[in-house]
């Protein structure tokens, strides 16, 4: 097929799921599935309690997860998450680790699902430190590291100041580094009038494609939206060059990468790299960089902005 774009070699969802088999296998799955008159399992992906069940049964199939959401709260989509995930462990390839369990990794605003400290801990065996500044959320992510008896590879931390990235959590782990960090920022800009629903001309206010939009607002929105998000991660990553080997965030717009990149190069931050998360009809991007000469970011990149 012509400009088809595949999801990361590794992700197990670039072959789709038999959902007719899963769905006699799950009974909570089973409840949100349609029936086509061929008798195969059909999916509504704009239907917010379908995308919830489905969430939840991939986790449980395919990671052994089982992750409750708080109500109303972003439902992740999991092959996105996984190609986050995939492309971290490409990154960390290379530091050549001798033990990959040695990998210590901090998400940033980890939401109710604590879903890539669940898949990092549970899959590869990373130490996840994950932080969120939001209570319910907080409440549902240690419970959820907790049923999935992953304590000893997580921490959840706090985040009171919803303006500070890391230097509460560093003050609270003076002595330990990390290999990277992860984020999926929120995406919207509080401050505009219709942060949700403007229709614009101007691409970088654009809604992004969704199937179905899900989350609390303070979860999807903050002032700046992602670029702005991300523009503090940058800059408290220069005042913390030796804390994090690599730096990194996913990104909902294209155009976004290209300011971010902006940023860095403005700073004069060249361990660049990124990519693109391909999931069907829904692309999203990664930005890393680094201050450490033991990570060489350029040679992964995979993106030209
Ligand atoms: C878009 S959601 C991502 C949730 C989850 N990581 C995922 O990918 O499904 C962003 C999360 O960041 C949290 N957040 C916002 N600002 C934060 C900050 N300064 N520190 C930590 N978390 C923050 C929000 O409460 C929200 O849960």
């Amino acid at each position: 097929m012509k400009n088809k774009r595949l999801m990361h070699p590794r992700n197990i969802f670039r072959t789709p799921p038999d959902y007719t088999e899963l769905a006699i296998k799950y009974k909570e799955f089973r409840k949100v599935c349609k029936l086509e008159l061929n008798g195969r399992v059909c999916i509504d992906y704009r239907n917010e309690s379908t995308l919830r069940a489905l969430t939840q049964m991939l986790l449980e199939e395919y990671f052994q997860l089982r992750v409750e959401f708080a109500p109303g709260s972003l439902v992740p989509t999991l092959p996105l998450r996984l190609n986050y995930i995939l492309w971290l462990e490409d990154l960390i390839t290379s530091l050549k680790l001798a033990d990959a369990a040695d990998v210590r990794g901090i998400d940033i605003g980890c939401g109710s699902s604590c879903i890539y400290t669940l898949l990092g801990a549970r899959k590869n065996s990373w130490r996840m430190y994950a932080l969120e500044s939001n209570d319910v959320n907080l409440e549902f992510a240690r419970s959820n590291v907790k049923c999935n008896n992953l304590e000893h590879l997580v921490e959840i931390f706090k985040q009171t100041n919803k303006l500070i990235i890391f230097k509460d959590f560093f003050d609270s782990k003076p002595n330990v580094n990390f290999h990277f960090c992860l984020c999926n920022p929120p995406f919207y800009d509080s401050t505009l009038p219709n942060p949700f629903h403007g229709k614009t001309r101007n691409e970088d206010k654009r809604t992004p494609p969704h199937n179905c939009h899900t989350g609390h607002d303070e979860e999807l929105a903050c002032e700046g939206g992602e670029v702005q998000f991300v523009h503090r991660i940058i800059e408290e990553s220069e005042l913390y060059p030796e804390r994090i080997g690599i730096y990194t965030s996913m990104l909902g717009h294209k155009s976004s990468v290209g300011r971010i990149i902006e940023i860095l190069t403005k700073k004069q931050i060249t361990n660049v790299s990124t990519t693109e998360f391909c999931q069907g009809n829904t692309t999203r991007w990664g930005i890393a960089w680094s201050f450490s000469k033991d990570f060489q970011l350029d040679a992964h990149s995979s993106l030209k902005v």
